[in-house]
């Protein structure tokens, strides 16, 4: 926190401060410590009409929970605060806003989180004053990507060209941000206006978000019933489908198109091979979170055993002293290429640096929850929630690795626990008018959320929408994941139109090909008030979008379908 108290004060402002606090004495000192805030805002009237806001930017929940940490925590000390998700953020508000602290993750290679991209780029083209504004940012990151928390200081450099007025420096935060978060938090609770009888009450009916009582920290343990290969036996990267069941008397409230996180597990293989390098037994006692524990449940359950982090390797050289880690932690470049190409094995075969238990615990990056997309509506399916699960396979430093959840999860045992917690995804929801006609396009396990909607229509009788599915896919005879149940669906008539494109098999078409080869059709549907959900890897929509919106003939089509927010994406 230091940072951020030098990053508030000129160097002649500290020097002030720390001149008058060496003039006083420790009774003076005492008083002013327990008096400075009534003294600062003695002039309540004043503070109370400041207007106050955090804004989160988030993917995969973590920024949105910091900042309803922010808000929670303000209204317990009567601060007047509104949340807002960026998704939502309309320009013309910020004239309004006097202070906006800004929790923003950063995904993709440096691209901001799915659901506020046309926000952000609205951001990054404005041309306002923003004097009047005072503003922070916390931004969330991982520091293994070459981009780290780029998003953030993009909106912290963009806010500051604009005038307005930043209370700090941007502060970013690594996957390990809770604690960072808390002295955030903790730090500008206390610059945030006192609440007034009018916003106390628009706080509490306009502000209430819907939290669970699971999350990432309190997941909940819940039974595989089921874990099949939908894929054929002849493909490296096999696709699964798993049943989970949800204990009697929990309620999750999810919807198709929500998802939950999970909690993986690292492989045991792996664990050994740290052991054995490191030539502890296992047994020896550890604190996680504040909980005793053996090493090897801390290394199974809580350590990212695969990538290392720049933290990790200054710690280990000054633990180590050795001259070799020192040199390499110094050279930033250097290290970073490094740490692209060397794992933690690697590290430890390469530096076999005398740490103790905790030591080695300490120094890990803490294993992260993976998102997955529910793949059945809890509408027909209340007591299970279904996943499509392909094992990911990636070229690390030329060696093939395999993906750690997606792994653990399709080799997890039929009647083994599994540790989830709820992650909603109101973007990817069906349409609030029951009539809208929708054309899902999935690749690969993108397909997952389509069958929870085919699953949500065919429950609910007020739902009538014609519904037009575009499914990618490796080959016909291998990859065709869940094909009886669209014919049945087709069959029934609450599919309307099916098409697929198989990217291995001989007379290939792209997604692309197939709308332009329905041009007419697919035009049609759009202009008839169609919501087009898009589900799958980002590469791939991120080409068709692009060439969509860009190509002339659909340029009103689509302005509208934006515009009307009937695009959703749910990329990865
Ligand atoms: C697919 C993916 C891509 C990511 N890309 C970046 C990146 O380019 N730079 C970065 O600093 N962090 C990156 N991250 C890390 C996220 O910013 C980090 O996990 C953050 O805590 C997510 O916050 P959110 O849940 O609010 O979205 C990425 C994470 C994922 C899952």
């Amino acid at each position: 926190m230091q940072n951020l108290a030098t990053s508030l004060f000129t160097t002649s402002e500290w020097e002030a401060v720390a001149n008058l606090l060496k003039s006083l004495s420790n009774q003076q000192t005492e008083w002013l410590a327990n008096n400075l805030l009534d003294i600062s805002t003695s002039d309540k009237s004043i503070a109370a009409e400041k207007k106050a806001v955090v804004a989160y930017g988030t993917e995969t929940g973590n920024s949105k929970g910091i900042a309803q940490k922010f808000y929670e925590k303000a209204c317990h000390q009567d601060k007047s605060i509104e949340i807002i998700n960026l998704a939502d953020f309309k320009f013309k508000q910020l004239k309004h806003i006097d202070h906006l602290y800004i929790v923003c993750s950063t995904h993709g290679d440096g691209d901001p989180p799915e659901p506020i991209t046309s926000v952000y780029d609205e951001l990054l083209n404005l041309n306002e004053d923003l004097s009047h504004l005072s503003y922070a940012v916390l931004a969330l990151g991982d520091s293994s990507y070459d981009h780290f928390c780029l998003t953030g200081l993009k909106i912290d450099a963009k806010l500051r060209e604009l005038s307005a007025i930043p209370f700090t420096e941007c502060v970013e935060c690594d996957v390990d941000f809770e604690e960072t978060a808390d002295e955030w938090i903790s730090f500008f609770l206390p610059t945030l206006p006192d609440i007034t009888e009018n916003d106390e009450a628009h706080q509490r009916s306009s502000n209430k978000i819907r939290t669970s009582t699971y999350s990432k920290t309190s997941p909940l343990s819940v039974e595989v019933v089921k874990n099949t290969r939908l894929s054929d036996d002849s493909r490296t990267n096999p696709i699964h489908h798993l049943e989970l069941e949800i204990p009697e008397n929990i309620q999750l409230s999810l919807t198709a198109g929500d998802g939950i996180g999970v909690l993986p597990q690292n492989p045991p293989q792996l664990v050994h091979q740290i052991l054995s390098l490191t030539k502890f037994s296992g047994d020896e006692s550890v604190v996680v979170k504040q909980i005793a524990m053996p090493l090897v449940q801390a290394l199974r359950e809580y350590c990212d055993l695969t990538l290392v982090t720049a933290q990790c390797l200054t710690k280990w050289s000054e633990i180590s002293k050795n001259n070799d880690l020192i040199k390499l932690s110094q050279d930033k470049q250097t290290l970073r290429s490094y740490l692209k190409r060397h794992q933690l094995t690697d590290l430890l075969v390469n530096y076999p640096v005398p740490l103790n238990p905790q030591q080695l615990i300490d120094s890990l990056r803490p294993l992260q929850p993976r998102l997955y997309d529910i793949a059945n509506s809890t509408r027909q399916i209340q007591d299970e929630l279904h996943l499509t699960v392909e094992k990911y396979q990636y070229l690390w430093s030329g060696k093939l690795q395999n993906g750690i959840c997606s792994t653990y999860l399709t080799n997890i045992e039929e009647g083994e626990h599994l540790l989830i917690f709820p992650h909603h995804n109101k973007r990817f929801h069906l349409p609030t008018n029951q009539n809208s006609p929708i054309i899902l396009i999935a690749d690969g396990t993108g397909v997952a959320p389509f069958r929870a909607f085919m699953q949500e229509i065919s429950s609910d009788p007020n739902r009538e929408h014609s519904v037009w599915l575009i499914l990618r896919e490796h080959t016909f005879l291998n990859d065709f994941l869940y094909q009886t149940e669209w014919c049945q669906y087709l069959q029934d008539g609450l599919l309307s139109r099916l098409d697929t494109s198989f990217s291995e098999d001989i007379s290939v078409k792209s997604i692309y090909d197939i709308i332009q080869d329905n041009e007419d059709t697919f035009k049609g549907w759009l202009n008839a008030g169609a919501h087009l959900y898009l589900s799958g890897h980002k590469n791939i929509f991120d080409h068709l979008t692009e060439t969509l919106s860009h190509a002339s003939s659909y340029s009103r089509i689509w302005l509208q379908l934006t515009q009307q927010k009937r695009l959703h994406r749910n990329v990865y």
